[in-house]
C-alpha cells in the first residue's frame, strides 16, 4: 500500500485555531492579511488563538497587562540563564535546554499559559542580549508585548511605525495549523505531558533548517552570495546542479504562494531602505523571480524575516529563536486544544521489513544456547 511520505495531505485531526484551506490563512475564522493591514497586535491575535474569539477593549487591555506583567523572570532564572546562555552551542540549542529549564525552576503556576508565553519571550531576548555580550534589560510596563520583546532584545524602544511592523511580523509568526513543531507539541500534549515538556519538544523540532531553521539559511546563502561576489542567479543555479534546496523558498501546504511572504516583503522592503540594505533586498528580488520562472516556487514566510531580522540588528544564529518566540503562542493555543481533546495520538505504521525469521538459528551466540 502507498502511504503518503511525511503524512502531506494527510488530515489527522480537526482545529478551531487556524486554518490554512485554499492557501489562505486565518486563525479563527479572521484573514491574517486583514489583521495585518488592520495592525492588530500581537497580544490580541494571541487571545484570539487561545479563545476562539475577539477580546473587548476591556479585555484586551487586562490581557496585555497581564502577560507584560509576567514577563519578569524570576532572579535565580536570569542567574541559571546567564551561565546556560554563554555555553557556545547553537542559541536554538541553547534554547531548548532554556525551555526546559523554565519549567524546572520553582515557579508557582507553571501550568498557566500566559505566565508560559510571557517567560519564554522574556529567556529568549535575554539569551540573545546575553550572547551579545550586553546587559540585561527590565520589562517595560508601559510598553506592548511585542514592543517590550523588540526592546529586550535590540535595546532599542521601537517608534509606532516599526512597533507596528514588528507586531505584524509577530502575529504573521503566531500559528500555523499542523505545523511539524506544533504536531510535535499536541503529540507530546496528548500524553497528558505538561506544558514545558511540549514546548521543548515543539523548539526542537522548529530548529531544523526544512522548518523553522531555514530563516537562518537564507541569510547565509545572501552572505555567500554577497562575501564571495558572486552572481545571485548562478549562485542558485550551482547549489541545485549539486541538489541541494534553496532556502526560504517551497511550502507542504502553499504551492501558488505564501500569503505572509507578500507581507514580510513589504516589511523587509522598509526596513532595508531605512538601514542601508537595499542591495540584500535586490538580490532577494533577483533570486525570487528567477526561482519562481525556473522551478514554480515561491518564497516561504523564513525567506524576507531573515533579512527583517537583520535589519533589526540582530545576529543571523538569533533569527529561529524570534520566530520561537512567535509561535510558543500557536503551540500554547495547540496544547491546550490538545488536552481539552483527552486522546493520545498514536497513529500506525506498516511494517515492511523481514519477516518469519529465526533468532535461534541466526544468533552469533548460537554455542552457548
Ligand atoms: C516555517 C516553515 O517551516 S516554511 C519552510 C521552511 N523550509 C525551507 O525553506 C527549506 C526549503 N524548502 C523545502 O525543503 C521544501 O519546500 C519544504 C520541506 C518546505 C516543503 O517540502 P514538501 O512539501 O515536502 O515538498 P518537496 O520537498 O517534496 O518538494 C517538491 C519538489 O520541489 C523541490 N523543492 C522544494 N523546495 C525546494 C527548494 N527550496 N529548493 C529547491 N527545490 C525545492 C523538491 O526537491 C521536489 O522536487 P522533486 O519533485 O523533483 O523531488
Ligand atoms: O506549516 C508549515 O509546514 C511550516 C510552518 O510552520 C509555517 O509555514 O509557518
Amino acid at each position: 500500500m502507498d502511504h503518503p511520505k511525511g503524512l502531506a495531505g494527510i488530515v489527522v485531526d480537526e482545529t478551531h485555531i487556524s486554518s490554512t484551506k485554499n492557501e489562505r490563512l486565518t486563525y479563527a475564522g479572521y484573514s491574517v492579511e486583514e489583521m495585518a493591514k488592520a495592525h492588530a497586535s500581537f497580544e490580541e491575535v494571541v487571545y484570539l488563538l487561545w479563545k476562539t474569539h475577539l477580546p473587548n477593549r476591556e479585555e484586551l487591555e487586562d490581557f496585555r497587562k497581564d502577560l507584560v506583567s509576567k514577563m519578569v523572570l524570576p532572579a535565580e532564572t536570569i542567574r541559571l540563564l546567564l551561565y546556560i546562555a554563554r555555553e557556545p552551542q547553537h542559541p536554538m540549542s541553547i534554547l531548548r535546554t532554556t525551555t526546559s529549564l523554565l519549567g524546572t525552576t520553582n515557579d508557582v503556576d507553571h501550568d498557566e499559559p500566559p505566565k508560559i508565553l510571557a517567560k519564554m519571550l522574556t529567556a529568549i531576548a535575554a539569551i540573545i542580549r546575553i550572547r551579545d555580550d550586553k546587559p540585561f534589560l527590565e520589562v517595560d510596563p508601559d510598553l506592548g508585548v511585542a514592543d517590550n520583546f523588540l526592546y529586550m532584545m535590540t535595546g532599542k524602544k521601537p517608534d509606532s511605525e516599526l512597533s507596528q511592523m514588528f507586531n505584524t511580523v509577530m502575529i504573521l509568526h503566531a500559528d500555523h495549523e499542523f505545523n511539524a513543531s506544533t504536531f510535535t507539541a499536541r503529540v507530546v500534549a496528548s500524553t497528558f505531558s505538561d506544558y514545558y515538556s511540549c514546548l521543548t519538544a515543539a523548539v526542537c523540532a522548529l530548529k531544523g533548517p526544512l522548518h523553522g531553521g531555514a530563516n537562518e539559511r537564507v541569510f547565509e546563502m545572501l552572505m555567500d552570495i554577497v562575501q564571495g561576489d558572486q552572481d545571485p542567479i548562478d549562485f542558485v543555479k550551482d547549489q541545485m546542479a549539486q541538489g541541494r534546496k534553496i532556502m526560504g523558498f517551497g511550502h507542504r501546504i502553499y504551492k501558488h504562494g505564501d500569503p505572509r511572504a507578500c507581507i514580510l516583503k513589504g516589511i523587509a522592503e522598509k526596513l532595508a531602505e531605512e538601514t542601508g540594505n537595499i542591495d540584500l533586498y535586490n538580490i532577494q528580488q533577483t533570486l525570487a523571480d528567477y526561482m519562481l520562472e525556473k522551478t514554480g516556487l515561491h518564497p516561504n514566510v523564513d525567506y524576507y524575516t531573515a533579512l527583517i531580522y537583520h535589519c533589526l540588528g540582530l545576529e543571523k544564529e538569533t533569527f529561529t529563536l524570534v520566530f520561537a518566540a512567535c509561535r510558543t503562542s500557536g503551540w500554547l493555543a495547540h496544547v491546550m486544544e490538545q488536552r481539552r481533546e483527552k486522546t493520545l495520538i498514536r497513529p500506525n505504521s506498516e511494517y515492511v521489513g523481514p519477516t518469519d525469521r529465526s533468532y535461534i538459528d541466526d544468533t552469533c551466540i548460537k554455542e552457548v544456547l
